[in-house]
């Protein structure tokens, strides 16, 4: 399935032909790509959801990040996309984001909408950014009742447990391994009754956020998780790396993502380009 879809990425008229390294034995979607052609693959890949999506559902759902993963996200906004996807039917939401005001340089929407949706034509009013009025805990409390009223409009799709299922969640990963604004060792990693959380102390600044849930990312249908920095199992604390070397338990302690990935053990990935890792996008649930 996988060299099918790098094939249709390298005929598609705007992947260029780069040699991309693919840990197929042993790895489970975990790709290597070039700066330029992970952004060529990732906009191949979710002009395909998009495509899927808005034919079944009549709607994609897909909640980003911050950080570097904006970025590689700069093809979607050239041709063939900027034509071919439906924008309209694109409902934009964050993983997590900063308790600070909207034209804040930490803002997350502020980095979205500079780098990509100021660029493409989806509806204001399907771009859905925190109260950025409230503390950290009413953002939160509002967010998750934007996203019930979602769910129970069925613009957002719903898993099988009741939890929103996005059609696509777009991740990066840090150095000590967190993932939205779920750090090592944080107590909201065992969170798993709201959908959306808040903390006051993100040892990344700053230290006011509102994230998902883990219950809720797992749920996601498609996850593309984007790791953008020097990958080695020598990295300074090594959490990144034992993050995709091995199948790890989530534990407060160690990790904040289960990552799901088997990994062979002659292998050591010692890149130092990028890591696109696409734990799903083949459908999780
Ligand atoms: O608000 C945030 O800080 C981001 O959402 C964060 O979770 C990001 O995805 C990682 O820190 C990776 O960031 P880089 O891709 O820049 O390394």
């Amino acid at each position: 399935m996988k060299n099918s879809r790098n094939e249709k990425r390298s005929q598609h008229p705007n992947v260029e032909t780069q040699a991309s390294l693919k840990w197929e034995k042993g790895y489970k979607n975990v790709e290597v790509f070039s700066k330029e052609h992970l952004a060529v693959s990732l906009a191949y890949d979710v002009a395909q959801l998009s495509t899927k999506f808005t034919k079944e559902r009549g709607a994609f759902t897909v909640a980003m990040s911050g950080g570097s993963l904006i970025k590689y996200l700069r093809k979607l906004v050239d041709s063939p996309y900027a034509e071919t996807i439906d924008w309209s039917k694109w409902h934009v939401f964050w993983v997590d984001e900063r308790v600070v005001p909207k034209d804040n340089l930490e803002s997350n929407y502020k980095l979205a909408n500079d780098g990509f949706l100021s660029k493409v034509p989806i509806p204001p009013l399907n771009v859905y950014s925190i109260d950025d009025s409230l503390p950290p805990d009413g953002a939160a409390d509002v967010y998750e009742t934007t996203l019930r009223r979602l769910v129970t409009s069925n613009v957002i799709a719903t898993s099988t447990n009741g939890l929103p299922k996005f059609d696509l969640m777009l991740l990066g990963m840090g150095p000590d391994g967190h993932v939205a604004s779920l750090f090592p060792g944080h107590p909201l990693l065992n969170e798993d009754q709201k959908w959306i959380s808040f903390l006051n102390d993100s040892p990344k600044q700053p230290p006011e956020r509102i994230t998902f849930t883990f219950p809720v990312i797992n749920a996601s249908s498609n996850v593309a998780m984007v790791v953008t920095r020097e990958f080695t199992t020598s990295s300074k604390d090594g959490r990144r790396g034992r993050a995709l070397e091995q199948n790890v338990p989530y534990s407060s302690d160690l990790l904040a993502l289960q990552p799901s990935i088997q990994r062979s053990q002659e292998q050591t990935p010692t890149s130092k380009d990028l890591l696109a890792l696409q734990p799903s996008i083949q459908r999780l649930a």
